[in-house]
């Protein structure tokens, strides 16, 4: 914490920028990191400074390589990850109040910022291959970045291989092939739905078969037919069927503009983490915590 205190005053001074919000990554974590990790941290590292800035991608403020415990230095997002964030917008969160009232407007304009993160990145050549709602950061202003982009750098140093395609914890959100607009309309679905999880019926080693036969995604009861439309445009079962990405941005910045709309969406059943991580597919092995 001290030294982290240190080295963001240092940071200010040196680009003359008051950051007070910083989020720290550090390394190692433990003690038997290998010399390959320390590697892979860097590595990252490089790739984030790489990438430059855009507004819907968090701010890189430092990194630091001298001295170990290494650290990355990044904007800090004040609601966090949208997951959590979606689960304490629902009504029935116990105890603390909702940090906000989601409307339908309010995916468009958070699903439109996505959207433009996701050109940025397709205009450097990088897939992002991993957009979900846990890989979105919820800023005070409820203006939303895309992060979570481990797999676009391991995909980079793996020469474009789509080896995430089988991860365990991503099926319900890839399609049968990597396609950033079908994930796309799988986090348009986590938001309408509040963090509900996809396909919540079908096991993940399921999904294909079900995919086959009925090939789009069910209906959630409280979306509206504009925005049902755009989740299917994204998830239809043939690639060449999906929306591009330029004009599913254009289509959420429009509706963006036309909804005004003030009807909070709800959610009637309380949320369960455990049916969630067994709905969603997750393995065991992975451990969610909600802060
Ligand atoms: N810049 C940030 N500002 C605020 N909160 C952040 C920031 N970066 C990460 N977090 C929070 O810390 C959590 C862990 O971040 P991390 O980047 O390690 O994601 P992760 O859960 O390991 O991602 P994944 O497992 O999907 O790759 C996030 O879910 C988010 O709630």
């Amino acid at each position: 914490q001290e030294v982290a205190g240190l080295i963001l005053e240092r940071m200010n001074r040196q680009t003359d920028r008051q950051t007070d919000l910083t989020f720290f990554y550090f390394f190692p974590h433990t003690e038997s990191a290998s010399a390959r990790e320390c590697q892979s941290f860097l590595g990252f590292a490089h790739f984030l400074s790489e990438l430059g800035s855009h507004p819907s991608l968090p701010r890189l403020l430092g990194v630091v390589t001298v001295q170990t415990p290494l650290m990355i230095a990044v904007e800090e997002l004040e609601h966090r990850d949208l997951l959590s964030f979606l689960w304490r917008c629902r009504q029935d969160h116990t105890g603390q109040e909702a940090p906000c009232d989601m409307t339908e407007r309010q995916i468009f304009t958070m699903g439109a910022q996505i959207g433009s993160a996701l050109e940025y990145l397709h205009s450097k050549n990088y897939i992002h291959g991993n957009v979900k709602a846990r890989s979105v950061l919820v800023g005070r202003d409820l203006s939303v970045k895309l992060w979570g982009l481990g797999p676009a750098y391991r995909r980079k140093t793996s020469a474009g291989s789509i080896e995430y395609v089988g991860d365990m914890e991503m099926r319900k959100w890839q399609a049968p092939e990597a396609s950033a607009r079908w994930s796309f309309g799988i986090l348009l679905y986590e938001m309408v739905t509040l963090g509900g999880p996809p396909f919540p019926n079908i096991i993940a080693s399921e999904l294909l078969q079900h995919l086959q036969r009925v090939n789009t995604i069910k209906r959630p009861p409280n979306c509206s037919n504009t925005l049902y439309s755009i989740i299917k445009s994204c998830c239809q079962w043939k690639p060449m069927d999906r929306v591009s990405l330029a004009e599913l941005i254009r289509k959420l910045q429009s509706k963006e503009k036309s909804t005004n709309d003030q009807a909070v969406l709800r959610v009637s059943e309380p949320f369960d983490m455990e049916k969630y991580m067994r709905e969603a597919g997750y393995g065991e092995s992975l451990n969610y915590t909600v802060l």
